[in-house]
């Protein structure tokens, strides 16, 4: 069953600015452009305006995504992905971009899309503050804790123990 859209105030800072458009109908993102041309060199990165603010439904957010094509084919992420816009903001969302591409620079024209907008409904929750928390099976365990992670060899890593720096994956592959 569909479930009907849910209708979102939009207000274009740039006149001239395309709205945000789903490229397909079930799509999770609409796209978002840029409303000012921009080169990043390789590590650069800055913030770009969309042209456009909303107003959200009280228990929505909407939150700015990379866009896949971009990160594949030229490197850039989100450097705060996802980026969290509030239902009570009112100011021209913004999207701040990095060129991860260690060599090239990255130009983006006016009205190119960079980043997809998703909308979702959000839980307020209230926090109660409690001495010890309920068991689970999990417990503490994380960052890995599950192991068989990264599938490369000499991949720097997060593990430093031991005197090097390097992915400890050879291990988790053994027992395979
Ligand atoms: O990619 C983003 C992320 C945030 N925002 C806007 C909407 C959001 O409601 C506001 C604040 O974002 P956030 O709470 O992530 O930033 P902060 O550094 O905590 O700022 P603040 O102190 O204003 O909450 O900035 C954007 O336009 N683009
Ligand atoms: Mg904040």
């Amino acid at each position: 069953m569909t479930r009907p859209p849910v209708d979102v105030l939009i207000r274009r800072v740039d006149p001239d600015v395309p709205l945000p458009a789903y490229g397909h109908p079930g799509d999770a993102g609409a796209d978002l452009v840029t409303t000012e041309a921009a080169e990043l060199a390789p590590g650069e990165r800055t913030v770009l305006p969309t042209g456009v603010s909303i107003a959200l439904p009280d228990g929505y957010a909407a939150f700015v995504h990379p866009r896949s094509g971009l990160a594949a084919r030229c490197g850039v992420a989100l450097v705060n992905a996802p980026g969290t816009v509030d239902a009570g903001y009112r100011g021209e969302i913004k999207v701040i971009v990095v060129n991860l591409d260690p060599r090239e620079t990255v130009r983006f024209e006016r009205f190119d899309r960079i980043a997809q907008l998703v909308v979702q409904q959000v839980e307020k929750v209230r926090f109660h503050e409690v001495a010890e928390l309920p068991g689970s099976a999990r417990a503490e365990g994380g960052f890995g804790s599950t192991g068989g992670h990264a599938a490369v060899d000499g991949v720097r890593g997060g593990n430093t123990q031991g005197g090097n720096s390097y992915a400890s994956v050879v291990s988790d592959r053994e027992g395979q």
